[in-house]
């Protein structure tokens, strides 16, 4: 055992500590604290930073001007964690059918690449985008999931009609630019959220809540389930829903360090982790 430990740089205490914290439980304590030991279980997250909408505007711009990563790059890689986050939560088998409510911004396009990797996943995803952007981006991830024979919606599905035809919607309205109110265009699709018994999976921030302020006025969407994409905003401070993963793995460690972010180790190859 001690031949391999050396041979893996790491001591045979170390090992024992991690595995075994009951032996030793401060020094294990330590460790995990020092390394940010992924425990299997949830993560400590007690120096995770939340962040206020200008900081997650301002994160969001200099991953695009200083690092250089386009907006289909990130957004993919965004889109991909969420279809990963719920597959988590919400198996296929017991909840196939998915509403996904896209916005007018980009996180609409993340629910767009949400749908297209839930499908290839087994769900059966059905579109609700009320104000499609006139923009390339959005053009080709809507004509994408037509070729990919997922079905849209024109009209916003009634409480009634939602609860019998799906069994989970997937809430990509509003992301970290959204500033309440709700405007009328939106009123139906939200108060959908607001009164559905089904779950309701949120990208990044709950529709309808202030990004920093979490529910406001007569705003009571409650996810069972949010994915705080590259960091989390302060409003997800106030989430009482079962699920809050991270995604949206692809920060820089100078970024992370620049707005000391302290994100949490995702485990092995995974693209979300559990907060
Ligand atoms: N760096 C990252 O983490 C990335 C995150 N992504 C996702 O992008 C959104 C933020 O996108 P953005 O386009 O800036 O804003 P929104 O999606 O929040 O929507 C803006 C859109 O909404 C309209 N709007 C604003 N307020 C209201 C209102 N009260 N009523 C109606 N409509 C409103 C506004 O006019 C715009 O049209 C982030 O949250 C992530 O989900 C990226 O995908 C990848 C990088
Ligand atoms: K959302």
């Amino acid at each position: 055992m001690s031949l391999i430990c050396r041979q893996l740089g790491v001591s045979l205490r170390a090992i024992t500590c991690i595995t075994h914290p009951l032996v030793w439980p401060e020094k294990a304590k330590k460790l995990r604290e020092n390394k940010r030991f992924y425990t299997g279980n949830k993560m400590d997250s007690k120096d995770l930073k939340y962040l206020n909408q200008k900081e997650a505007i301002d994160v969001d711009q200099e991953l695009f001007t200083e690092y250089k990563f386009s907006v289909d790059q990130l957004m993919e890689l965004a889109g991909l964690s969420c279809a990963h986050a719920v597959a988590k939560c919400f198996a296929a088998v017991k909840h196939p059918r998915i509403l996904v409510c896209c916005g007018p911004g980009n996180n609409g396009g993340d629910g767009l690449v949400a749908a297209r990797h839930l499908s290839l996943m087994g769900y059966t995803p059905t579109i609700y985008y009320p104000k499609p952007t006139p923009k390339p981006l959005f053009e080709s991830l809507s004509h994408q999931c037509r070729l990919m024979e997922i079905p849209s919606v024109a009209e916003c599905p009634s409480v009634a009609s939602a609860s019998c035809s799906y069994d989970l919607i997937l809430d990509a309205l509003f992301g970290f630019s959204f500033k309440p109110p709700v405007r009328a265009d939106f009123a139906a699709v939200v108060e959908l959220l607001q009164q559905t018994k089904l779950p309701i999976a949120s990208v990044d921030i709950p529709s309808g809540w202030d990004v920093e302020k979490g529910k406001v006025g007569e705003c009571d969407v409650e996810p069972s389930l949010l994915i705080s994409l590259t960091a989390p905003k302060l409003c997800a401070r106030q989430f009482r829903g079962e699920h809050h993963y991270l995604g949206g793995r692809f920060v820089p460690p100078a970024l992370q360090r620049k707005y000391e972010l302290n994100l949490p180790v995702y485990p092995g190859n995974e693209l979300c982790v559990k907060l």
